[in-house]
């Protein structure tokens, strides 16, 4: 059974981003991997990042659950992976595989249509940066790592993975990428955001009056279906 707290807030900038090592074995991450590699039909050509959805489906017109697209019932492989540590499990799940040299574009994901995140890491390990106005922070995703987004981490902050096929990392050393999976879970939010960001908060900016397409939740372009 997969870690149930031990989450730890990540010191520094930031602020909310917790991270849990550990939060499944190595043993467990091999058979994952096999499945992966042996037994999902993947939608999109190797080369690029590929996406499998579970739970309801996002619906990027409306930013909420697709009605034409029935639940998608967590497969069991996914069931032990499924986090324990919110009221409820979550409504959307996302499988991505990221190739080497792949990478996801800085975006925030959309206020208006979810609320906490997480992401587990699966593979090799990645840089992820973070980024608020010409601040940046990269962190380092460790296989078997469940990150959890909240506050600024979550909501005003972007985060992305450059498209690349090595990470140089603080002491100089170049690390090279191997296949890396990632599964993201979204809890779908009850009631509007009201952070107030309108720079990166696709409500605060639709209360504006900005139009849909130039809205800056950006997870319309990086999680293609
Ligand atoms: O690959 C990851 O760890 C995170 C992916 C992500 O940011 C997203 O799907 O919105
Ligand atoms: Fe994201």
């Amino acid at each position: 059974m997969a870690g149930k707290s031990g989450f730890e807030e990540r010191p520094g900038l930031p602020r909310g981003l917790f991270l849990q090592n550990n939060f499944i074995s190595p043993e467990h991450e091999k058979q994952l991997v096999q499945i992966f590699l042996n037994e999902l039909k993947w939608p999109q050509q190797a080369s690029s990042r590929q996406s499998l959805h579970y739970g309801y489906t996002f619906d990027y017109k409306t930013f909420g659950v697709d009605p034409d697209i029935p639940y998608k019932e967590f497969p069991n492989w996914l069931k032990p992976l499924i986090p324990t540590t919110e009221t409820r499990p979550p409504d959307q799940v996302c499988l991505q595989y990221y190739p080497p040299g792949t990478g996801i574009p800085p975006h925030v994901d959309a206020h208006r249509a979810y609320d906490q995140l997480y992401a587990l890491s699966i593979g090799s390990p990645i840089l992820m940066q973070f980024r608020n106005g010409d601040q940046r922070v990269d962190i380092d995703l460790m296989p078997r790592g469940m990150m959890k987004m909240t506050g600024d981490a979550r909501l005003h902050w972007t985060h992305g993975i450059k498209k690349r096929k090595t990470d140089t990392l603080t002491d100089g050393t170049v690390r090279p990428r191997e296949n890396r999976w990632s599964i993201t879970y979204r809890w779908i939010r009850e009631g509007d955001c009201e952070c107030g960001n309108i720079t990166l908060c696709d409500v605060a900016q639709q209360r504006l009056g900005i139009e849909k397409e130039k809205r800056s939740a950006v997870i319309s372009s990086v999680t293609p279906l």
